[in-house]
């Protein structure tokens, strides 16, 4: 047995086992950015998205795209290089025309307010110094442009109106919450299409940025929703849409009827993230309204005008998580185009279980907050849902934003219910002096208690409820009130809030963008010398240092290493076959006495014994030496393969190194056959006349002498080794 055993050990000690580098990927580093106040960020929002854009996002792309793309693919030959250099230019010409899309609908901003602004008092703001420099001040990066945008786009060329206007949106965003409410009709109009504009062109770039890289340095802030269940979460993104479209939990719609009959069915809806991007579609040119749709672009279903489908398909793809799971993190991507929303990003989460039951168990309680844990991390807006019948001092949502936010400053707090409160209550929580969060609360009535009208949609009809609702107290209206009521308030203040947001994380973006700028010109540097470089030399290049490390390795395979290699093998073979006949032969001790015999004759020799050297020969000669050392040595050409793929510059072509060997693989598969019957064929005539001089055969005895001598210090070791196990054991 441990003879055995210790053969095992020996065989295994020849195969070769390729080193498991895995294949390095280039520029993957943590980001360090310092970061800048708060409102020295938000006023320099405007410049800083341009210059992120011009600058980050065209060369970030136009590295990523001919860093990382254009080698693997043309070396894996799937995309002819003209092709590809045509859809790369292609896609660098998009990405250009977004920016000089954005750097224009700035400028058109601008403009928008300017010529509202002579009309309109503006807020009664001091313009901080650094403002005014920076307006006054040249601005280089602009010079490439083209005469017709430095007209609007140079600041010098403002007129002090502009400057104003600049000012005024400047001072939008550093606002306090209650100017929502307050501003002044005219320029609240100007306000918000200003920054309807600036957010629809964020959120593409946000989208861009996700194209290009899934990395959390290069993502702009969404807004999440949370709350504990049935505390109207679905209600107040429908309300925003318009449309009722979420799925609907069995238990919010007959709660008091399912616990009369005692069910205890899992009735939670909502068990994957629904990341909803809004999408506002303006009037067509002739005045007609565009139609409202939904898409997801993850099923391909195309548009679907109908939201009953989208409440359906939203229903199905919750109800299909596996109950055992209950909660998944993967999140369902949805869009809806209507020219009634803003253009936004919100993404709603399953609700905080408040009170564990034998349905909704600890367990899942702890992965829903898990779940929301980590998507109310920075730079997310957290919008923390809280019933107004509930005390705030028991809002699961509020006690997660303050962990994660503890000033508030990036937490909206929206109350719903308001109509279950008398208007003093209300009043007092919208308030906020209890918990207070520096984007304030806003007050909603997200459920209408007139019945569906053929005339009406359900939107319309919360909406004109909640409407009523509010107007009619004037706790809510009153000239005095500073409260933040109603849906269109809540859409305008996520509207101001996530622009201002996004505006500030671009900052970092910049950041982001210029370390990974920085880092591939260093590559660039380090591995080209900064020399021009084509595809196609690249790839020529590429193949000439492959055939070189082939030709350096290959020298492991001329006749001397093959041949000790095969020596070694045949070695093994021998001991095998001896393993086989004779260790375990009860006559084994007589085969000493022979050894010794001085006049012993071979004719003398017990036929037994004879007869067993015949067949241990013939096991030898039969084994399949050809194809054994077909074997070995194939094995050591594709090892050999697969460290040259592993090195430089394969290591940054994963799917060109992965070619390769598959490539390799086959032929040598394809070899094994023919050459393993050639090789038997040319040992054929020597496997039984076995050739030796006196010079040979005594080279032979010593092998056989020191190849026994090594198997009988392996065993030796092996019973040591056994012998300490099971004195360990009885110990
Ligand atoms: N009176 C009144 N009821 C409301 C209001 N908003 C929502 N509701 C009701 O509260 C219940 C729960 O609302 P949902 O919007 O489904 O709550 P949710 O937080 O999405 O619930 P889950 O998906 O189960 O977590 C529903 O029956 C709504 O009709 C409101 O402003 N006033």
């Amino acid at each position: 047995m441990s003879i055995t055993r210790a053969r095992t050990f020996s065989r295994l000690r020849h195969r070769h086992v390729p080193p498991q580098n895995p294949l390095r990927r280039l520029h993957v580093r943590p980001l360090s950015y310092t970061s800048i106040p708060r409102f020295v960020a938000r006023a320099f929002r405007v410049p800083i998205a341009g210059v992120t854009i011009g600058a980050g996002g065209f060369g970030y792309a136009n590295y990523k795209f001919e860093g990382a793309s254009i080698p693997p693919c043309i070396l894996s030959r799937q995309i002819p290089a003209p092709e590809l250099r045509k859809q790369t230019a292609g896609w660098l010409s998009t990405v250009q025309d977004a920016a000089s899309d954005f750097i224009d609908s700035t400028s058109d901003g601008i403009k928008s307010v300017s010529a509202r602004v002579s009309a309109v008092k503006l807020p009664d703001i001091e313009t901080p110094q650094f403002l005014k420099d920076l307006f006054a001040s040249d601005d280089t990066s602009h010079h490439d442009r083209d005469s017709s945008s430095q007209d609007s786009g140079n600041p010098r060329n403002r007129s002090p109106e502009e400057n104003a206007a600049i000012a005024a949106l400047v001072a939008a965003t550093l606002s306090a919450p209650s100017d929502s409410t307050k501003a002044n009709d005219s320029g609240l109009d100007a306000m918000q299409n200003g920054l309807m504009h600036l957010t629809k062109k964020l959120i593409e770039i946000r989208t861009m940025l996700l194209s290009i890289d899934q990395s959390d340095s290069l993502k702009l802030p969404s807004i999440v929703v949370i709350g504990s269940q049935s505390s109207g979460k679905s209600s107040v993104l429908e309300a925003i849409v318009g449309h009722e479209f979420l799925p609907k939990s069995v238990i919010s719609l007959s709660m008091s009827l399912l616990l009369t009959i005692g069910h205890r069915g899992n009735n939670m809806v909502t068990r994957r993230p629904i990341e909803l991007t809004l999408i506002h579609t303006p009037p067509k040119g002739n005045g007609q309204v565009p139609e409202e749709y939904g898409e997801f672009p993850a099923l391909a279903l195309g548009k679907i005008t109908n939201f009953a489908q989208i409440q359906q398909t939203l229903t199905d793809l919750n109800l299909a998580v596996p109950s055992s799971e209950a909660v998944s993190n993967e999140p369902i991507d949805l869009r809806i185009y209507s020219p009634h929303v803003p253009d936004l990003t919100l993404i709603d989460l399953p609700g905080y279980i408040q009170i564990a039951s034998l349905d909704q168990p600890d367990s899942l309680r702890d992965k829903i907050a898990g779940l929301c844990e980590k998507y109310i991390r920075e730079p997310n807006i957290v919008l923390a849902v809280c019933a107004a019948d509930v005390d705030l001092a028991n809002s699961p949502a509020l006690r997660a934003s303050r962990k994660v936010d503890p000033l508030g400053l990036r937490t909206i707090g929206v109350v719903t219910k308001m109509d279950l409160v008398t208007p003093e209550q209300g009043a007092a929580i919208l308030e906020g002096n209890r918990y207070p969060l520096h984007l304030g609360y806003v007050g909603v009535v997200a459920k209408s208690a007139e019945k569906k009208s053929p005339s009406l949609s359900n939107g319309a009809l919360i909406k004109r409820n909640e409407e009523d609702y509010f107007s009619n107290h004037r706790e809510y209206s009153g000239v005095s009130s500073s409260l933040m009521v109603g849906t269109d308030t809540l859409r305008r203040r996520l509207m101001e809030v996530l622009e201002s947001s996004m505006a500030s994380s671009l900052h970092g973006i910049t950041n982001a963008v210029q370390l990974e700028l920085e880092e591939a010109t260093y590559q660039f540097k380090v591995q080209y010398n900064d020399r021009r470089i084509t595809a196609e030399s690249y790839v020529a290049e590429t193949v000439d240092a492959l055939k070189a490390r082939f030709k350096d390795l290959s020298v492991q395979f001329r006749k001397p290493e093959v041949r000790a290699k095969l020596k070694a093998m045949l070695d093994d073979k021998v001991m095998d076959v001896l393993e086989q006949l004779y260790w375990l032969d009860k006559r084994a001790p007589e085969l000493g006495a022979l050894g010794v015999d001085p006049k012993l004759k071979p004719g003398d020799v017990d036929a037994y014994w004879r007869h067993k050297l015949e067949a241990a020969s013939s096991l030898l000669t039969k084994s399949g030496i050809g194809r054994d050392s077909t074997l070995l040595v194939a094995d050591g050409l594709r090892a050999l393969i697969d460290s040259i793929t592993v090195g430089e510059p394969f290591n940054h072509h994963p799917r060109a190194a992965e070619r390769l060997v598959q490539f390799s693989h086959m032929i040598l598969r394809d070899r094994i056959g023919l050459t393993s019957d050639q090789v038997e064929n040319c040992i054929k005539p020597f496997k039984y006349e076995v050739d030796v001089d006196e010079r040979e055969w005594e080279q032979g005895r010593g092998r056989a002498v020191n190849l026994f001598e090594k198997e009988a210090a392996m065993c030796e070791t092996k019973v040591k080794e056994i012998r300490r196990r099971s004195e360990g054991a009885d110990d």
